[in-house]
């Protein structure tokens, strides 16, 4: 695994900021996955993806739904939220089917890891620390995303001089 991206977020506008970024850069066929604690942080999260994508709200948790879909606002992607915490294991999450989404939608899957990998080969997974220092950790797998964090990482640092 390579070394992952941290990012820092004070408060719960900085979280949905990075997400925003991150939704800015993201296009059709992206899976995201985020992991972290209750109350960590990946809804917020989400809602910023949404708002980078331009997709229609609100952003909930998608926890007793499971999987919602987000449709563009513009002529962009569609966002796919799923909270995979209730799925019992992988074949849970292959039985919602979500191959045609994950070709032509951005998935973002909260409660993803250990299960993602039966999905695609290409992701990003984000560990959200919760509540103590409120960082994300990016790890990507698969060579999609090296523009992605270098963006992040280069957007952070001219942010900061
Ligand atoms: N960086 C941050 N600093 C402080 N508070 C934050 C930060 N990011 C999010 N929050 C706040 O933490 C609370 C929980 O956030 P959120 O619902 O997004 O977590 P979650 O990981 O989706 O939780 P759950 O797994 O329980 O659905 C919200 O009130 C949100 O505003």
């Amino acid at each position: 695994m390579p070394e992952p991206v941290v990012l820092t977020a004070a408060d719960a506008e900085e979280t949905q900021a990075l997400g925003e970024r991150l939704g800015d850069l993201l296009r059709a066929g992206d899976l995201v996955v985020l992991t972290g604690g209750l109350g960590a942080g990946k809804t917020t999260f989400t809602q910023g993806i949404g708002r980078g994508l331009k997709v229609r709200g609100p952003i909930t948790s998608p926890t007793f739904v499971v999987a919602r879909v987000h449709p563009s606002l513009g002529d962009g992607p569609e966002l796919v939220h799923v909270d995979a915490y209730r799925l019992g294991g992988a074949a849970e999450l292959d039985d919602l089917d979500l191959d045609a989404e994950l070709d032509e939608a951005v998935t973002v899957i909260e409660w993803g890891a250990g299960l993602a990998e039966s999905l695609s080969e290409q992701r990003l997974e984000i560990v959200l620390t919760g509540t103590d220092d409120r960082s994300l950790h990016l790890t990507a797998v698969g060579d999609r995303w090296d523009e992605v964090l270098a963006a992040l990482a280069g957007d952070r640092s001219g942010r900061s001089t």
